[in-house]
């Protein structure tokens, strides 16, 4: 086991996530998190591995304020968000890109508007009201849009898409945020392998052009331990392995996740 100081792979130190002493009890004096603590800047893949009901989610939503903290502090890229409520926390929030599970589109918008989605925070209300982003917002969105391989879909409506297509859409929208982190919770577990494969690959491929960390909560340890730069290993609310995935032994899954006979 590592120190839980890795960096990642360097790179733009001010797209920084720090998590320290990290506590939240959703029922007081039953901590899900205790003290969590840990550090991720510039490029870099973070998967966050653990049984069902270890915390992970809940990490991600104290990360992104939907959730408050018990105690301890997170700092995006140099502010502390556990200090602020309000206007500020509503425009700090807007700095952290979602990936969620169930895709969390606008059905009835198209692909570009649902991706120009990731300026609504960015943008006068009546700009967006009116949908009127500006030009360049629009070049970039189908950029994003050209990146994650949808260019032929731009304008289809979010329901007529697959739901690895829906995944790509949600990625491109995360990104169109300029994110100093993006959080992606359990980003593949209503897709295929190969598209599961693929969704990896491409929240990876943008970790790296972008300089963004990304945090990944996935189930999948053997997409975990191929597509992360690091893994973060959490039980019982506590993180017990956090290393690159050539780390993490027999030994580890079994403290993670207890028992072993589902280790083949
Ligand atoms: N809003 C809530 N109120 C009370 N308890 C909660 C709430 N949300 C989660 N919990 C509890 O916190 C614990 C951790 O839940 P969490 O969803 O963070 O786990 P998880 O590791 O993400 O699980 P999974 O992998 O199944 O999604 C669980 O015991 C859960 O019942």
């Amino acid at each position: 086991m590592t120190s839980s100081s890795n960096n990642g792979n360097g790179g733009n130190a001010s797209r920084s996530l720090i998590v320290k002493d990290l506590v939240k009890a959703y029922v007081p004096g039953k901590p899900v998190l205790k003290n969590i603590s840990f550090e991720v800047r510039g490029c870099s893949t973070v998967a966050i591995i653990g049984p069902s009901g270890t915390g992970k989610s809940t990490l991600l939503r104290c990360i992104n304020r939907l959730i408050d903290p018990t105690s301890g502090t997170i700092t995006v890229a140099g502010h502390e968000i556990t200090r602020l409520s309000g206007k500020e926390l509503r425009l700090a929030r807007h700095h952290v890109g979602m990936v969620f599970q169930e895709f969390n589109l606008v059905e009835r918008l198209s692909v570009i508007e649902n991706v120009l989605c990731g300026r609504l925070g960015f943008v006068p209300v009546w700009r967006a009201w009116l949908r009127k982003f500006e030009q360049h917002d629009i070049d970039r969105a189908f950029e994003l849009i050209d990146m994650v391989g949808l260019t032929e879909f731009a304008t289809e409506r979010a329901d007529a898409l697959s739901g690895g297509q829906r995944q790509r859409v949600g990625i491109a929208r995360a990104v169109m945020q300029n994110p100093d982190v993006i959080m992606a919770d359990e980003p593949t577990s209503s897709l295929d392998p190969k598209t599961s494969v693929e969704i990896m690959g491409l929240l990876n491929d943008f970790s790296k052009a972008h300089d963004i960390p990304v945090l990944i909560n996935i189930h999948d340890v053997n997409l975990a331990k191929r597509f992360a730069d690091r893994v973060i290993g959490m039980s019982l609310g506590s993180i017990v392995f956090d290393g690159p995935p050539s780390e993490l032994t027999d030994d580890h899954l079994k403290q993670i996740y207890g028992g072993e006979d589902w280790l083949s």
